[in-house]
């Protein structure tokens, strides 16, 4: 048994948990019976063509009719059973490319709702982080469960089952001996699946961390090789090579349960050849009728090896399920079924507010408290780690509080729809991403209605009209991936235009000043003077001007509580942590606040 790691609340069960999982992953359930149905009569026929030599041999050796047919009979018994067995195999295949086509059409979409209504602070969990592999090549794989699995091993079942009850009819000595062998290969499989999954516990973690140190590696070239270091990045290495200790340990357990099941598989041939070659000497069993029996047994023991292969390969896709079942029934932001009415438009409010990212971990924020009136400018200042960041993040409500209540336009978030919040907030983070899409496009996503005069004043304002008359298509420049073709400061300035294009009532603002070049600085400085007069702004402020410029200044101390708050002469006045703060940024007159 595996756990996963949500929470270690879920268990892995036994193989035949498998069927009611992968009908939640797709649109048609009901779709999946007809598919089955057929996989059972194929393997039906196929069971009835295999026993159907036991009789054929028979005729042959006895030159007699057997059952009232003779050989040419049994001929014409094969060719029909041979026919249809054709027929129904191609009508299953059909039925299971339709299936799985279901499948990976479905489980974009439900992947997609799910992604849509977690919690933003869900995306920075490793889970999040499997995404893109999850529904590009992963999922490939998981259709090839319906596509590939599925059927042959429900037909394999259904022949093998064919064969027994045709074997006891035959001769009940003959069904014993086939019978006797179900629980060896059934004990064998449960065994070697048991072994592949401890294996795959052993080395998958170690792979997927793997691949993300490779990102890594790939993402943080520029520093490495500013240090000289490029060819040697630890977490790397290290990763490298538990991966390849992990492989090997887990290639131990898995290559002991595929030892296992070859040997059984001789074994029972062998027990059978046997049993069968004694019962013929005793005279117990015609020997001609024992010959077409091994015959038949041999191709018994490959069916059951099939299915023991079949039952590891589904097996072998267990912890891909294990991710997308994690993935689709992640939590979901708890949320009221009809907006709230707002109390305190345009307001933000923390109360009591403690704040921790893991469980049971030290609170980064500890009993703050702090109030934006409606239309007032506040400056969130304080040490680098103090949680000025995640002050906005639970406004936000990437993450909700471990105790205390954050109100924004006077009402618990927790007791707004989501889309609400997120109507009443503009976001203007540091790390800003934009769409792979065109520089007017990024502008626009503001707000839907917008006209191009409104778009353009947006875009005046925030200095993105210069970076479009620098770039080679002007507007319809296309930004790439995260807008990866700006720079730092070009895609906060689009941030704040969508932010000034949508006119929410309250911006975040995180001021990433040191992302701005000094000539468009004064296009962010123009920008906010501009958001102030329409929106309440929380600002975490880095620059001399804009903590003196704001209503209030609510300082955080390294351990994540409200030092104080005031005006800049009330906070100067005080003394601490502030003071200390203002006096070396003033003699520095750089702007990053950490101590
Ligand atoms: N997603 C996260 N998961 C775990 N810990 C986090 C996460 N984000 C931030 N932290 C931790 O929370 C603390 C506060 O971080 P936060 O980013 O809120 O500080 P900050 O005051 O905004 O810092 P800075 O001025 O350097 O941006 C830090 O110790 C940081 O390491």
């Amino acid at each position: 048994m595996t756990t996963t790691d949500n929470a270690g609340a879920r268990r892995s069960l036994p193989l035949i948990d498998i069927i009611p999982r992968l009908r939640r992953m797709i649109s048609r359930p009901e779709a999946m019976t007809p598919a089955l149905g057929l996989a059972v009569l194929t393997g039906l026929i196929e069971g009835l063509a295999l026993a159907a030599l036991l009789p054929a041999i028979s005729s042959l050796a006895e030159e007699a009719p057997v059952w009232g047919l003779g050989v040419g009979g049994w001929l014409w018994v094969f060719a029909v059973l041979a026919v249809a067995g054709f027929g129904l195999n191609y009508l299953q295949n059909q039925k299971s490319y339709a299936v799985a086509l279901d499948f990976l059409h479905s489980i974009h979409r439900l992947i997609g709702d799910q992604v849509a209504k977690q919690p933003l602070g869900w995306f920075a969990r490793p889970l999040a982080g499997r995404l893109s592999r999850m529904v590009s090549t992963e999922l490939m794989s998981a259709g090839e469960i319906f596509a590939h699995m599925m059927g042959p091993l429900v037909s394999r079942i259904s022949a093998a089952a064919v064969i027994v009850v045709a074997a006891w009819f035959w001769n009940p000595l003959l069904g014993l001996i086939l019978t006797v062998a179900i629980p060896v290969f059934a004990a064998i499989t449960l065994l070697s699946t048991v072994l592949l999954r401890k294996g795959q516990a052993i080395h998958e973690p170690h792979e997927v961390d793997l691949a993300d140190r490779i990102v890594e590696y790939a993402q943080c070239q520029g520093a490495l090789r500013s240090c000289g270091r490029s060819a040697d990045f630890g977490p790397l290495s290290n990763a490298l090579e538990q991966t390849r200790a992990a492989k090997t340990r887990a290639q131990w357990i898995e290559t002991a349960g595929l030892l296992l099941s070859g040997m059984v598989t001789q074994g029972v041939i062998v027990a059978l050849i046997s049993v069968t070659g004694s019962l013929a000497v005793s005279g117990s069993l015609e020997p001609i009728p024992a010959l077409a029996f091994i015959g038949l047994a041999l191709r018994f023991t490959t069916t059951l090896s099939n299915i023991t292969e079949s039952a590891m390969a589904l097996e072998s896709r267990r912890q891909l399920l294990d991710s997308l079942d994690e993935v689709l029934t992640a939590e979901a932001l708890g949320e009221p079924a009809s907006p709230a009415t707002l109390t305190a438009p345009g307001s933000i409010e923390l109360s009591d507010v403690t704040f921790g990212y893991h469980e049971g971990g030290e609170p980064v924020l500890r009993e703050v408290s702090l109030s934006v009136p409606a239309g007032s400018m506040v400056a969130l200042v304080g040490p680098s780690g103090s949680g000025k960041t995640t002050v906005a993040r639970l406004v936000s409500r990437f993450y909700d509080v471990d105790s205390g209540r954050v109100r924004v336009g006077g009402v618990d978030v927790t007791e707004q729809t989501g889309e609400q919040l997120m109507a009443q907030l503009s976001m203007v983070f540091q790390d800003v991403y934009l769409f792979d899409d065109t520089l007017v496009a990024n502008v626009a996503v503001g707000r839907e209605d917008a006209t191009q005069e409104q778009i353009r004043e947006a875009a005046d304002l925030a200095g993105v009209t210069e970076i479009a008359e620098r770039l080679p298509d002007g507007w319809a420049t296309r930004v790439g991936e995260g807008g990866r073709a700006l720079s730092g400061g070009e895609r906060q300035r689009v941030a704040i235009a969508r932010a000034l294009l949508k006119r929410a009532p309250i911006v975040l603002l995180d001021e990433a000043t040191s992302a701005l070049d000094i000539e468009n600085e004064a296009n962010v400085v123009a920008a906010v003077e501009k958001l102030r007069e329409q929106a309440t702004i929380l600002i975490i402020a880095h620059r001399l001007d804009t903590i003196a410029a704001a209503d209030l200044i609510v300082a955080l101390d390294d351990e994540g509580r409200v030092e104080g708050e005031g005006t800049h002469d009330d906070l100067i006045a005080a003394g601490g942590t502030y003071a200390r703060f203002w006096h070396r940024l003033q003699s520095a007159r750089g702007w990053q606040l950490t101590d």
